[in-house]
Protein backbone atom coordinates (compact mmCIF):
# COMPACT_ATOMS: atom_id res chain seq x y z
CA UNK A 1 0.00 0.00 0.00
CA UNK A 2 1.47 3.44 -1.12
CA UNK A 3 0.42 6.27 1.17
CA UNK A 4 0.57 10.00 0.66
CA UNK A 5 4.19 11.13 0.34
CA UNK A 6 6.74 11.61 2.57
CA UNK A 7 9.74 13.94 2.69
CA UNK A 8 13.00 14.63 4.88
CA UNK A 9 16.60 15.51 5.23
CA UNK A 10 17.71 11.68 6.00
CA UNK A 11 21.37 12.43 7.32
CA UNK A 12 22.61 14.54 10.09
CA UNK A 13 22.33 18.64 9.66
CA UNK A 14 25.89 19.86 9.08
CA UNK A 15 28.47 20.16 7.13
CA UNK A 16 29.03 16.70 5.38
CA UNK A 17 30.49 15.53 2.08
CA UNK A 18 27.09 14.71 0.92
CA UNK A 19 23.43 15.08 1.91
CA UNK A 20 20.62 13.53 0.82
CA UNK A 21 17.12 14.17 1.12
CA UNK A 22 14.66 10.98 0.98
CA UNK A 23 11.09 10.52 -0.79
CA UNK A 24 8.70 8.21 -0.12
CA UNK A 25 5.31 7.27 -1.39
CA UNK A 26 2.85 6.90 -4.07
CA UNK A 27 3.33 10.74 -5.58
CA UNK A 28 8.01 10.63 -4.75
CA UNK A 29 8.59 9.49 -8.56
CA UNK A 30 6.39 12.82 -9.71
CA UNK A 31 7.62 15.16 -7.28
CA UNK A 32 10.81 14.46 -7.72
CA UNK A 33 10.42 14.63 -11.16
CA UNK A 34 9.28 18.38 -11.14
CA UNK A 35 12.64 19.42 -9.71
CA UNK A 36 14.90 17.31 -11.81
CA UNK A 37 17.10 17.78 -14.90
CA UNK A 38 18.71 14.93 -16.32
CA UNK A 39 19.70 12.94 -19.18
CA UNK A 40 16.04 11.27 -18.76
CA UNK A 41 13.12 12.13 -16.68
CA UNK A 42 12.56 10.26 -13.11
CA UNK A 43 10.12 7.98 -14.50
CA UNK A 44 11.98 6.87 -17.50
CA UNK A 45 14.95 5.71 -16.14
CA UNK A 46 15.19 2.15 -14.50
CA UNK A 47 14.62 0.95 -11.17
CA UNK A 48 17.36 1.11 -8.26
CA UNK A 49 19.48 3.42 -10.94
CA UNK A 50 21.55 6.92 -8.93
CA UNK A 51 21.31 8.97 -11.87
CA UNK A 52 23.16 12.63 -12.72
CA UNK A 53 21.24 15.87 -13.05
CA UNK A 54 20.37 18.91 -11.72
CA UNK A 55 17.55 20.18 -9.55
CA UNK A 56 15.73 23.12 -9.98
CA UNK A 57 13.44 25.21 -8.45
CA UNK A 58 10.32 24.92 -11.21
CA UNK A 59 9.01 28.20 -10.71
CA UNK A 60 11.94 30.45 -12.18
CA UNK A 61 14.11 27.47 -13.42
CA UNK A 62 17.14 28.44 -11.40
CA UNK A 63 19.69 25.37 -10.64
CA UNK A 64 19.78 25.35 -7.49
CA UNK A 65 22.01 21.87 -6.83
CA UNK A 66 23.91 19.28 -8.96
CA UNK A 67 22.63 15.71 -7.60
CA UNK A 68 22.39 12.29 -7.99
CA UNK A 69 19.12 11.43 -7.52
CA UNK A 70 18.32 7.12 -6.84
CA UNK A 71 15.23 5.98 -8.04
CA UNK A 72 14.13 2.69 -6.36
CA UNK A 73 10.38 1.74 -7.45
CA UNK A 74 7.86 -0.37 -4.95
CA UNK A 75 7.86 -2.99 -3.59
CA UNK A 76 11.13 -3.79 -3.10
CA UNK A 77 12.31 -0.78 -1.16
CA UNK A 78 13.15 0.17 2.61
CA UNK A 79 9.62 1.58 2.84
CA UNK A 80 7.84 -0.75 0.34
CA UNK A 81 6.90 2.03 -1.64
CA UNK A 82 8.77 4.30 -3.90
CA UNK A 83 11.50 6.04 -2.95
CA UNK A 84 13.83 9.05 -4.75
CA UNK A 85 17.10 9.79 -2.33
CA UNK A 86 18.17 13.30 -3.69
CA UNK A 87 22.28 13.26 -2.88
CA UNK A 88 23.10 16.77 -2.77
CA UNK A 89 26.67 18.27 -1.83
CA UNK A 90 26.80 18.84 2.14
CA UNK A 91 25.30 22.08 2.85
CA UNK A 92 23.05 22.89 5.25
CA UNK A 93 21.48 25.96 3.80
CA UNK A 94 20.78 23.87 0.28
CA UNK A 95 19.60 21.02 1.10
CA UNK A 96 17.28 22.85 3.31
CA UNK A 97 15.92 24.73 -0.16
CA UNK A 98 15.86 20.90 -1.82
CA UNK A 99 13.72 19.60 1.05
CA UNK A 100 11.15 23.19 0.82
CA UNK A 101 10.82 22.28 -2.68
CA UNK A 102 9.58 18.85 -2.09
CA UNK A 103 7.34 20.17 0.49
CA UNK A 104 5.97 22.75 -1.69
CA UNK A 105 5.44 20.79 -4.24
CA UNK A 106 3.14 17.85 -2.77
CA UNK A 107 4.94 16.21 -0.12
CA UNK A 108 4.66 16.76 3.24
CA UNK A 109 7.31 16.38 6.14
CA UNK A 110 8.31 13.17 7.46
CA UNK A 111 7.70 12.28 11.43
CA UNK A 112 10.34 10.98 13.27
CA UNK A 113 10.30 7.64 12.27
CA UNK A 114 7.77 7.75 9.77
CA UNK A 115 10.07 5.52 6.87
CA UNK A 116 11.06 2.86 9.08
CA UNK A 117 7.07 3.05 10.58
CA UNK A 118 6.06 2.56 7.01
CA UNK A 119 8.35 -0.26 6.16
CA UNK A 120 6.28 -1.77 9.37
CA UNK A 121 2.90 -0.47 8.26
CA UNK A 122 3.29 -2.05 4.75
CA UNK A 123 4.70 -5.47 6.30
CA UNK A 124 8.51 -5.81 5.34
CA UNK A 125 9.61 -5.86 9.05
CA UNK A 126 7.89 -6.53 12.16
CA UNK A 127 7.81 -4.07 15.57
CA UNK A 128 10.49 -5.98 16.76
CA UNK A 129 12.47 -5.15 14.11
CA UNK A 130 11.69 -1.68 14.06
CA UNK A 131 12.82 -1.09 17.40
CA UNK A 132 16.18 -2.64 16.56
CA UNK A 133 17.37 -0.13 14.10
CA UNK A 134 16.86 2.29 16.39
CA UNK A 135 18.63 0.47 19.19
CA UNK A 136 21.00 -0.38 15.92
CA UNK A 137 21.67 3.87 15.36
CA UNK A 138 21.87 3.95 19.14
CA UNK A 139 24.48 1.44 20.17
CA UNK A 140 27.58 2.14 21.43
CA UNK A 141 30.22 -1.00 21.16
CA UNK A 142 30.61 -3.14 18.28
CA UNK A 143 28.95 -6.11 20.76
CA UNK A 144 25.87 -3.72 21.31
CA UNK A 145 24.94 -2.89 17.51
CA UNK A 146 25.49 -7.46 16.56
CA UNK A 147 22.59 -7.37 18.98
CA UNK A 148 20.26 -4.31 17.60
CA UNK A 149 21.61 -6.17 14.26
CA UNK A 150 20.04 -9.42 14.96
CA UNK A 151 16.71 -7.88 16.28
CA UNK A 152 16.93 -5.58 13.07
CA UNK A 153 16.86 -9.23 10.88
CA UNK A 154 14.53 -10.83 12.98
CA UNK A 155 16.05 -12.62 15.21
CA UNK A 156 13.73 -11.79 18.04
CA UNK A 157 10.78 -12.08 15.66
CA UNK A 158 11.35 -15.23 14.62
CA UNK A 159 11.73 -16.98 18.27
CA UNK A 160 8.76 -14.99 19.12
CA UNK A 161 6.78 -17.01 16.20
CA UNK A 162 8.15 -19.92 16.96
CA UNK A 163 7.24 -19.57 20.54
CA UNK A 164 3.37 -18.84 19.44
CA UNK A 165 2.94 -21.69 16.77
CA UNK A 166 3.73 -23.69 19.38
CA UNK A 167 1.10 -22.28 22.08
CA UNK A 168 -1.31 -23.12 18.82
CA UNK A 169 -0.43 -26.44 18.24
CA UNK A 170 -1.54 -26.90 21.72
CA UNK A 171 -4.33 -25.34 21.29
CA UNK A 172 -5.27 -27.10 18.40
CA UNK A 173 -4.98 -30.15 20.60
CA UNK A 174 -7.15 -28.50 23.72
CA UNK A 175 -9.61 -27.49 21.10
CA UNK A 176 -10.08 -31.83 20.09
CA UNK A 177 -10.57 -32.07 23.45
CA UNK A 178 -13.46 -29.21 23.79
CA UNK A 179 -15.42 -30.81 20.69
CA UNK A 180 -15.51 -34.65 22.41
CA UNK A 181 -15.30 -34.50 25.72
CA UNK A 182 -17.05 -36.94 26.38
CA UNK A 183 -13.50 -39.78 25.48
CA UNK A 184 -12.34 -39.11 29.48
CA UNK A 185 -8.59 -40.72 27.63
CA UNK A 186 -8.94 -37.84 25.15
CA UNK A 187 -9.09 -35.70 28.02
CA UNK A 188 -5.84 -37.60 30.04
CA UNK A 189 -3.45 -37.24 26.90
CA UNK A 190 -4.42 -33.35 26.68
CA UNK A 191 -3.67 -32.64 29.51
CA UNK A 192 -0.56 -34.59 29.65
CA UNK A 193 0.52 -32.63 26.14
CA UNK A 194 -0.11 -29.59 27.28
CA UNK A 195 2.01 -29.68 30.42
CA UNK A 196 4.71 -31.20 29.01
CA UNK A 197 4.87 -28.01 25.84
CA UNK A 198 3.33 -25.93 28.27
CA UNK A 199 6.89 -26.53 30.71
CA UNK A 200 8.86 -26.06 27.41
CA UNK A 201 7.52 -22.71 26.23
CA UNK A 202 7.64 -21.22 29.58
CA UNK A 203 11.05 -22.39 29.75
CA UNK A 204 12.25 -20.75 26.70
CA UNK A 205 10.15 -17.27 28.35
CA UNK A 206 12.37 -17.85 30.71
CA UNK A 207 15.65 -18.23 29.11
CA UNK A 208 14.74 -14.74 27.42
CA UNK A 209 13.86 -13.21 30.60
CA UNK A 210 17.09 -13.61 31.78
CA UNK A 211 19.06 -12.21 29.04
CA UNK A 212 16.87 -9.27 29.72
CA UNK A 213 19.19 -7.73 32.22
CA UNK A 214 22.46 -8.41 30.23
CA UNK A 215 20.35 -6.86 26.66
CA UNK A 216 20.04 -3.68 28.58
CA UNK A 217 23.39 -3.43 29.88
CA UNK A 218 24.39 -3.72 25.65
CA UNK A 219 22.11 -1.10 24.73
CA UNK A 220 22.31 1.16 27.53
CA UNK A 221 26.01 0.68 29.49
CA UNK A 222 26.20 -0.74 32.34
CA UNK A 223 26.32 2.19 35.19
CA UNK A 224 29.62 1.59 36.43
CA UNK A 225 31.15 3.86 39.54
CA UNK A 226 34.74 4.05 40.68
CA UNK A 227 34.88 5.21 44.41
CA UNK A 228 37.11 5.09 47.26
CA UNK A 229 39.25 7.47 49.47
CA UNK A 230 40.93 10.68 47.86
CA UNK A 231 44.05 9.85 46.15
CA UNK A 232 44.20 6.17 45.99
CA UNK A 233 43.76 6.00 42.25
CA UNK A 234 40.20 6.46 40.72
CA UNK A 235 40.95 8.72 38.16
CA UNK A 236 43.85 7.23 37.02
CA UNK A 237 41.94 3.68 36.85
CA UNK A 238 39.21 5.76 34.40
CA UNK A 239 41.90 7.40 32.44
CA UNK A 240 43.90 4.15 31.68
CA UNK A 241 40.41 2.21 30.65
CA UNK A 242 39.46 4.88 28.06
CA UNK A 243 43.04 4.67 27.18
CA UNK A 244 43.16 8.73 27.16
CA UNK A 245 43.85 11.12 29.86
CA UNK A 246 40.30 12.59 30.29
CA UNK A 247 40.31 13.24 33.79
CA UNK A 248 42.56 14.72 36.11
CA UNK A 249 45.49 12.98 38.22
CA UNK A 250 48.01 14.77 40.51
CA UNK A 251 49.11 13.81 43.90
CA UNK A 252 47.59 15.98 45.52
CA UNK A 253 44.23 14.42 47.65
CA UNK A 254 40.82 15.94 46.70
CA UNK A 255 41.56 16.63 42.95
CA UNK A 256 38.59 15.36 41.46
CA UNK A 257 35.68 17.42 42.63
CA UNK A 258 32.90 16.80 39.91
CA UNK A 259 31.85 13.31 38.19
CA UNK A 260 33.03 12.68 35.20
CA UNK A 261 31.26 10.19 32.55
CA UNK A 262 32.63 8.19 29.82
CA UNK A 263 31.67 5.21 27.57
CA UNK A 264 33.94 2.58 27.84
CA UNK A 265 34.16 -1.49 26.08
CA UNK A 266 35.54 -3.64 28.40
CA UNK A 267 35.55 -7.32 26.93
CA UNK A 268 32.48 -5.97 24.36
CA UNK A 269 30.53 -4.61 27.48
CA UNK A 270 29.69 -1.04 27.23
CA UNK A 271 30.17 0.40 30.48
CA UNK A 272 29.04 4.08 31.45
CA UNK A 273 31.80 4.52 33.81
CA UNK A 274 31.66 7.71 36.63
CA UNK A 275 35.36 8.98 38.09
CA UNK A 276 33.54 10.74 41.20
CA UNK A 277 35.57 12.91 44.12
CA UNK A 278 37.34 10.99 46.99
CA UNK A 279 35.15 10.58 49.62
CA UNK A 280 36.28 12.02 52.89
CA UNK A 281 34.92 14.80 55.43
CA UNK A 282 36.19 18.25 54.76
CA UNK A 283 35.38 21.58 55.02
CA UNK A 284 36.03 22.71 51.50
CA UNK A 285 32.56 23.75 49.78
CA UNK A 286 33.59 22.57 46.45
CA UNK A 287 35.05 19.43 47.71
CA UNK A 288 31.74 18.68 49.91
CA UNK A 289 29.28 19.24 47.03
CA UNK A 290 31.69 16.95 44.77
CA UNK A 291 31.63 14.15 48.26
CA UNK A 292 27.76 14.32 48.23
CA UNK A 293 27.28 13.66 44.11
CA UNK A 294 29.78 10.50 45.05
CA UNK A 295 27.26 9.34 47.44
CA UNK A 296 25.14 10.05 44.92
CA UNK A 297 26.79 8.10 42.07
CA UNK A 298 27.50 5.45 44.60
CA UNK A 299 23.53 4.51 45.22
CA UNK A 300 22.15 4.57 41.24
CA UNK A 301 25.28 2.12 40.24
CA UNK A 302 25.30 -0.59 39.26
CA UNK A 303 28.15 -1.71 39.56
CA UNK A 304 30.67 -0.28 41.85
CA UNK A 305 34.31 -0.55 41.81
CA UNK A 306 35.76 0.34 44.81
CA UNK A 307 39.75 1.42 44.91
CA UNK A 308 41.80 0.82 48.17
CA UNK A 309 45.44 2.21 48.21
CA UNK A 310 47.79 -1.25 48.79
CA UNK A 311 50.29 1.66 50.71
CA UNK A 312 47.83 2.64 53.43
CA UNK A 313 45.84 1.06 56.36
CA UNK A 314 41.37 0.24 55.99
CA UNK A 315 39.93 3.15 57.45
CA UNK A 316 36.62 3.61 59.24
CA UNK A 317 35.49 5.76 56.22
CA UNK A 318 36.35 2.61 54.03
CA UNK A 319 34.56 0.37 56.20
CA UNK A 320 31.18 2.31 57.03
CA UNK A 321 30.85 2.26 52.68
CA UNK A 322 31.63 -0.91 52.35
CA UNK A 323 29.05 -2.61 54.71
CA UNK A 324 26.48 0.09 53.38
CA UNK A 325 26.94 -1.61 49.89
CA UNK A 326 25.07 -4.69 48.26
CA UNK A 327 27.21 -7.45 47.96
CA UNK A 328 26.83 -9.24 44.32
CA UNK A 329 27.98 -5.92 42.68
CA UNK A 330 31.00 -4.81 44.05
CA UNK A 331 34.62 -5.13 43.00
CA UNK A 332 37.44 -4.07 45.22
CA UNK A 333 40.38 -2.88 43.75
CA UNK A 334 43.73 -2.85 45.41
CA UNK A 335 45.70 -0.34 43.66
CA UNK A 336 49.29 0.95 44.01
CA UNK A 337 50.67 -2.81 44.00
CA UNK A 338 53.79 -1.53 43.61
CA UNK A 339 53.83 0.47 46.76
CA UNK A 340 54.43 -1.11 50.09
CA UNK A 341 52.00 -3.04 51.17
CA UNK A 342 50.50 -1.75 54.60
CA UNK A 343 46.64 -2.78 53.97
CA UNK A 344 45.64 -6.22 56.09
CA UNK A 345 44.25 -7.68 52.62
CA UNK A 346 43.66 -10.69 55.21
CA UNK A 347 40.78 -8.67 57.32
CA UNK A 348 39.53 -7.82 53.35
CA UNK A 349 38.95 -11.28 52.78
CA UNK A 350 37.48 -12.25 55.92
CA UNK A 351 35.09 -9.34 56.42
CA UNK A 352 33.43 -9.53 53.16
CA UNK A 353 33.14 -11.54 49.99
CA UNK A 354 33.47 -9.12 47.59
CA UNK A 355 36.51 -10.13 44.14
CA UNK A 356 39.36 -8.23 44.94
CA UNK A 357 41.40 -7.51 41.89
CA UNK A 358 44.97 -6.03 42.72
CA UNK A 359 46.54 -3.46 40.19
CA UNK A 360 49.29 -1.04 39.75
CA UNK A 361 47.71 1.30 37.67
CA UNK A 362 51.06 3.18 37.02
CA UNK A 363 52.74 -0.01 36.19
CA UNK A 364 49.39 -0.97 33.83
CA UNK A 365 48.90 -4.62 35.64
CA UNK A 366 46.09 -5.97 36.84
CA UNK A 367 43.44 -4.34 35.22
CA UNK A 368 43.19 -7.33 32.83
CA UNK A 369 42.00 -8.98 35.46
CA UNK A 370 39.52 -6.59 36.29
CA UNK A 371 38.50 -6.75 33.37
CA UNK A 372 37.65 -9.95 33.10
CA UNK A 373 35.98 -9.69 36.59
CA UNK A 374 33.62 -7.82 35.15
CA UNK A 375 32.28 -9.74 32.31
CA UNK A 376 32.33 -12.94 34.40
CA UNK A 377 30.43 -10.85 36.98
CA UNK A 378 27.47 -9.93 34.48
CA UNK A 379 28.09 -12.30 31.90
CA UNK A 380 29.20 -15.38 33.20
CA UNK A 381 32.10 -15.05 31.25
CA UNK A 382 31.95 -14.44 27.84
CA UNK A 383 29.72 -12.00 25.72
CA UNK A 384 28.04 -14.40 23.19
CA UNK A 385 25.47 -11.81 21.42
CA UNK A 386 26.31 -13.47 18.14
CA UNK A 387 24.28 -16.54 18.87
CA UNK A 388 21.73 -16.03 21.12
CA UNK A 389 18.51 -13.82 21.34
CA UNK A 390 18.70 -11.14 23.62
CA UNK A 391 15.50 -9.18 25.09
CA UNK A 392 17.04 -5.38 25.21
CA UNK A 393 14.04 -3.22 25.24
CA UNK A 394 11.63 -2.54 28.35
CA UNK A 395 8.33 -2.53 26.19
CA UNK A 396 9.29 -6.37 25.52
CA UNK A 397 10.43 -7.13 28.70
CA UNK A 398 7.17 -6.17 30.19
CA UNK A 399 5.21 -8.16 27.59
CA UNK A 400 7.49 -11.31 28.09
CA UNK A 401 6.78 -10.83 32.03
CA UNK A 402 3.09 -10.92 31.64
CA UNK A 403 3.33 -13.85 29.25
CA UNK A 404 4.90 -15.81 31.95
CA UNK A 405 2.53 -15.23 34.43
CA UNK A 406 0.17 -16.07 31.73
CA UNK A 407 1.10 -19.48 30.92
CA UNK A 408 2.00 -20.45 34.49
CA UNK A 409 -1.66 -19.73 35.33
CA UNK A 410 -2.16 -21.83 32.41
CA UNK A 411 0.30 -24.68 33.99
CA UNK A 412 -1.53 -24.29 37.81
CA UNK A 413 -4.56 -24.45 36.29
CA UNK A 414 -4.19 -28.02 34.05
CA UNK A 415 -2.27 -29.40 37.11
CA UNK A 416 -5.47 -28.61 39.15
CA UNK A 417 -8.05 -29.85 36.66
CA UNK A 418 -9.61 -26.93 36.05
CA UNK A 419 -11.94 -27.50 32.92
CA UNK A 420 -9.78 -26.88 29.73
CA UNK A 421 -11.40 -23.91 28.11
CA UNK A 422 -10.12 -21.94 31.56
CA UNK A 423 -7.03 -23.44 30.60
CA UNK A 424 -7.49 -22.53 27.04
CA UNK A 425 -7.89 -18.49 28.20
CA UNK A 426 -4.38 -18.04 29.67
CA UNK A 427 -3.04 -20.37 26.66
CA UNK A 428 -4.73 -17.36 24.37
CA UNK A 429 -3.51 -14.73 26.81
CA UNK A 430 -0.34 -16.02 26.46
CA UNK A 431 -0.25 -15.89 22.33
CA UNK A 432 -1.52 -12.71 22.51
CA UNK A 433 1.06 -11.12 24.63
CA UNK A 434 3.96 -12.40 22.68
CA UNK A 435 2.01 -11.32 19.25
CA UNK A 436 2.08 -7.57 21.24
CA UNK A 437 6.14 -7.83 20.79
CA UNK A 438 5.93 -8.22 17.12
CA UNK A 439 3.58 -5.78 16.89
CA UNK A 440 0.29 -7.74 15.87
CA UNK A 441 -2.75 -6.08 17.48
CA UNK A 442 -1.14 -3.29 19.17
CA UNK A 443 -2.90 0.03 18.88
CA UNK A 444 -2.16 3.23 16.69
CA UNK A 445 -1.24 5.29 19.69
CA UNK A 446 1.37 2.62 20.80
CA UNK A 447 2.88 3.10 17.45
CA UNK A 448 2.51 6.72 16.87
CA UNK A 449 4.16 6.45 20.47
CA UNK A 450 7.22 3.60 19.21
CA UNK A 451 8.15 5.74 16.09
CA UNK A 452 8.29 9.46 17.43
CA UNK A 453 11.30 8.80 19.06
CA UNK A 454 13.23 7.69 16.08
CA UNK A 455 15.46 10.35 14.39
CA UNK A 456 14.27 12.37 11.88
CA UNK A 457 14.89 11.01 8.34
CA UNK A 458 14.66 7.57 9.64
N1 LIG B 1 20.84 5.46 0.66
C1 LIG B 1 20.38 4.66 1.61
N2 LIG B 1 21.24 3.93 2.33
C2 LIG B 1 20.77 3.12 3.34
C3 LIG B 1 19.40 3.06 3.63
C4 LIG B 1 18.51 3.84 2.83
O1 LIG B 1 17.29 3.83 3.02
N3 LIG B 1 19.06 4.63 1.85
N4 LIG B 1 18.97 2.24 4.68
C5 LIG B 1 17.84 2.48 5.40
O2 LIG B 1 17.75 3.35 6.19
C6 LIG B 1 19.82 1.18 5.16
C7 LIG B 1 19.67 -0.03 4.29
N5 LIG B 1 18.51 -0.75 4.62
C8 LIG B 1 17.61 -1.22 3.71
C9 LIG B 1 16.82 -2.28 4.08
C10 LIG B 1 15.96 -2.85 3.15
C11 LIG B 1 15.87 -2.34 1.86
C12 LIG B 1 15.02 -2.96 0.83
O3 LIG B 1 14.86 -2.41 -0.23
N6 LIG B 1 14.44 -4.14 1.05
C13 LIG B 1 13.59 -4.82 0.12
C14 LIG B 1 14.28 -5.56 -1.01
C15 LIG B 1 15.75 -5.78 -0.90
C16 LIG B 1 16.28 -6.54 -2.12
O4 LIG B 1 16.50 -5.94 -3.17
O5 LIG B 1 16.42 -7.76 -1.98
C17 LIG B 1 12.68 -5.79 0.82
O6 LIG B 1 13.04 -6.24 1.91
O7 LIG B 1 11.64 -6.08 0.25
C18 LIG B 1 16.64 -1.23 1.53
C19 LIG B 1 17.51 -0.68 2.45
C20 LIG B 1 21.23 1.66 5.23
N7 LIG B 1 21.64 2.39 4.04
N1 LIG C 1 52.62 4.29 42.92
C1 LIG C 1 51.44 4.37 42.34
N2 LIG C 1 50.84 5.55 42.20
C2 LIG C 1 49.65 5.61 41.60
C3 LIG C 1 49.00 4.44 41.09
N3 LIG C 1 47.83 4.81 40.56
C4 LIG C 1 47.74 6.15 40.72
N4 LIG C 1 48.82 6.64 41.34
C5 LIG C 1 49.14 8.02 41.70
O1 LIG C 1 48.31 8.41 42.78
C6 LIG C 1 48.02 9.81 42.72
C7 LIG C 1 46.52 10.02 42.79
O2 LIG C 1 45.91 9.49 41.63
P1 LIG C 1 44.47 9.93 41.15
O3 LIG C 1 44.11 9.07 40.02
O4 LIG C 1 44.39 11.39 40.97
O5 LIG C 1 43.65 9.54 42.44
P2 LIG C 1 42.10 9.77 42.75
O6 LIG C 1 41.64 8.60 43.49
O7 LIG C 1 41.37 10.12 41.51
O8 LIG C 1 42.17 11.01 43.73
P3 LIG C 1 41.03 12.12 44.01
O9 LIG C 1 40.51 12.61 42.74
O10 LIG C 1 41.79 13.13 44.77
O11 LIG C 1 40.01 11.47 44.88
C8 LIG C 1 48.65 10.29 41.42
O12 LIG C 1 49.86 10.90 41.71
C9 LIG C 1 48.83 9.02 40.62
O13 LIG C 1 49.87 9.10 39.68
C10 LIG C 1 49.70 3.19 41.24
O14 LIG C 1 49.23 2.13 40.82
N5 LIG C 1 50.89 3.22 41.86
MG1 LIG D 1 40.34 11.75 40.94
Amino acid sequence: MQLETISSISTPVGEGAIAIVRLSGIDALEIANKLYRGNKTLDEVESHTINYGHIIDPDTEEVVEEVMAAVMRAPKTYTREDIVEINCHGGINTINRILQLTLKHGARMAEPGEFTKRAFLNGRIDLSQAEGVMDFIRSKTTEASKVASGQMQGRLKVYIEGLRQRILNILAQVEVNIDYPEYDDVEEATTEFLLEEAEKVKSEIGDLLKSSRQGRIMREGLGTVIVGKPNVGKSSLLNYLIQDNKAIVTEVAGTTRDILEEYVNVNGIPLKLVDTAGIRDTDDIVEKIGVERSRQALEQAELILYVLNNNEELTEGDIEILDSVKEDNVILIINKLDLENNLDIGELEERYDFPIVKTSIIEGTGVDDLEDKIAELFFGGAVTSADSTYLSNNRHIGLLEQANSAINDAIDSAQMDVPIDIVQIDLVKTWELLGEVIGEDVSEQLIDQLFSQFCLGK
